[in-house]
C-alpha cells in the first residue's frame, strides 16, 4: 500500500511497468554506471562467447531499483542466448525447477529474481545443477524408488536479491560471480535521466536533469520515475520544457525534499530524534512507534539514509546522526 503511495520508493510500482519497458538499456554499453560490475561481466562474457562455453553463474545483490532484473537481461543479450525469468517465490515445488531445467537451451540464461525465497527442498535441486548440469530425481515410492541422473544443457543461473544475507552459504558458493550494485552518482543519474528523457521526447536542460538526479536517491528507478511527474508538471505548468525550478516546484508539490526524502523518511528521523532522544532505538520499537513493518524500514527506508549518513546502525538499535539533525534542522541534544 505504501508502496504505491510513495513516489520515491525504490521498489517497482503497478504504473512502473509501462515506461520500464521502453527505457531498459539493452546492451552493457548503453547500461550507465556499476563501472566494477561492467568491466567485470565484460571480460567474463566475452570469454564465454569465445569459448562457446555457457558464462559462469551470476550473482547480483543490491537494494530495489538499481537495475538487476535489466542486467540480467544484458548478459543475455550480450550472449545472444534466451533467458528464462522467474521468481523464488514462483517456484513452489522441486518438479517445477526440474522442468525449467529441462526446458533450457546450451548456455541459455536462468534468471531468477528473489532468489532468498527458494525454498529449501527446491534450493536441493538447483545444487547438482548449477554444479554438475544434472538433475537426481527420485522415481517410484517406498522401498522401489530409485535415483536417476539427469544430464541437463549448459546453463547460467544469474540470481538476484535485495538480501545477500538471506542466502545459505552452499547456494551462495555456487555462483563464480558475484557483482553487488551500488547507489548510482549524480552523474550517472543526470545521465538517465537525459538518456530517458530523449526516449520518452521530453525537454530537459542540463540544470534540470541534475536537479532530477540529485532527488533520486542514488536509484534510476526513482529517476525515471520523478521524470515522468516532473514531464506532467512541465507541460500543465510550464511550457513543457524541464529546468531547474520546474523540477524544484513539482517536487515541492509532491513533497520530497532537496535530497530526495519525504514525509516517510522524516517522520523516520524525526520520532528517532524526538520521540527516542536520537536513538539508539531498537528497530521494533522504531518501526511500532511509525507504524511500518520492519522489513520495510531495513529494505526500503534504510539504506538510502545509511548512504547519506544520516542513521546509524548500533548494536543496540538506530542512531540519527549531527548530519541528519542539520538537515531537519532540528536541535541537538547533548549530554
Ligand atoms: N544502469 C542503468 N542505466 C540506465 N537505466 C537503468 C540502469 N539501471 C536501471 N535502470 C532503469 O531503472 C529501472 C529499474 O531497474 P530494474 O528493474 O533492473 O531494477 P532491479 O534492481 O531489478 O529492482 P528490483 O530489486 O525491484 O527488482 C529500469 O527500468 C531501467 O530503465
Ligand atoms: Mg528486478
Amino acid at each position: 500500500m505504501e508502496n504505491e503511495r510513495r513516489v520515491v520508493s525504490p521498489k517497482k510500482k503497478k504504473d512502473d511497468n509501462t515506461v520500464d519497458r521502453g527505457l531498459r538499456p539493452l546492451s552493457l554499453g548503453e547500461y550507465v554506471g556499476q563501472s566494477k560490475t561492467k568491466e567485470k561481466l565484460k571480460i567474463f562474457i566475452q570469454a564465454a562467447r569465445d569459448r562457446k562455453e555457457a558464462l559462469d553463474h551470476v550473482m547480483l545483490y543490491g537494494p530495489p531499483g538499481l537495475g538487476k532484473t535489466t542486467l540480467a537481461n544484458i548478459i543475455a543479450n550480450e550472449l545472444s542466448v534466451n533467458i528464462h525469468q522467474t521468481s523464488g517465490p514462483a517456484i513452489e515445488r522441486p518438479g517445477d525447477l526440474a522442468s525449467i531445467l529441462t526446458n533450457l537451451q546450451p548456455s541459455d540464461v536462468l534468471f531468477i529474481d528473489e532468489i532468498h525465497r527458494l525454498n529449501k527442498m527446491v534450493e536441493e535441486i538447483l545444487y547438482p545443477a548449477m554444479e554438475d548440469y544434472c538433475l537426481d530425481i527420485i522415481i517410484g515410492k517406498g522401498p522401489s524408488a530409485r535415483s536417476v541422473r539427469l544430464d541437463l544443457a549448459p546453463f547460467t543461473l544469474v540470481g538476484a536479491t535485495t538480501k545477500a544475507g538471506r542466502l545459505s552459504s552452499p547456494l551462495r558458493d555456487r555462483f563464480g560471480v558475484i557483482n553487488r550494485l551500488e547507489f548510482y552518482k549524480q552523474e550517472e543519474l543526470q545521465e538517465i535521466v537525459i538518456r530517458s528523457a530523449d526516449i520518452l521526447n521530453v525537454d530537459i536542460v542540463n540544470h534540470g536533469a541534475l536537479e532530477i538526479a540529485r532527488r533520486s536517491r542514488g536509484t534510476p528507478r526513482i529517476a525515471n520515475r520523478l521524470l515522468k511527474r516532473v514531464r506532467d508538471f512541465a507541460e500543465v505548468k510550464a511550457n513543457g520544457i524541464i529546468n531547474r525550478e520546474v523540477v524544484d516546484s513539482a517536487l515541492k508539490l509532491l513533497e520530497i525534499d532537496e535530497l530526495g526524502l519525504d514525509r516517510i523518511d522524516h517522520k523516520l528521523l524525526k520520532t528517532i530524534m524526538l520521540k527516542f532522544r536520537g536513538g539508539p532505538v531498537g528497530l521494533n520499537t522504531l518501526a511500532a512507534a511509525i507504524s511500518e513493518e520492519t522489513e520495510t524500514i531495513e529494505d526500503v527506508y534504510e539504506p538510502y539514509l545509511l548512504q547519506l549518513g544520516f542513521l546509524e546502525r548500533t548494536p543496540r538499535g538506530r542512531t540519527a546522526t549531527t548530519k541528519a539533525y542539520q538537515h531537519l534542522n532540528i536541535k541537538e541534544e547533548i549530554e
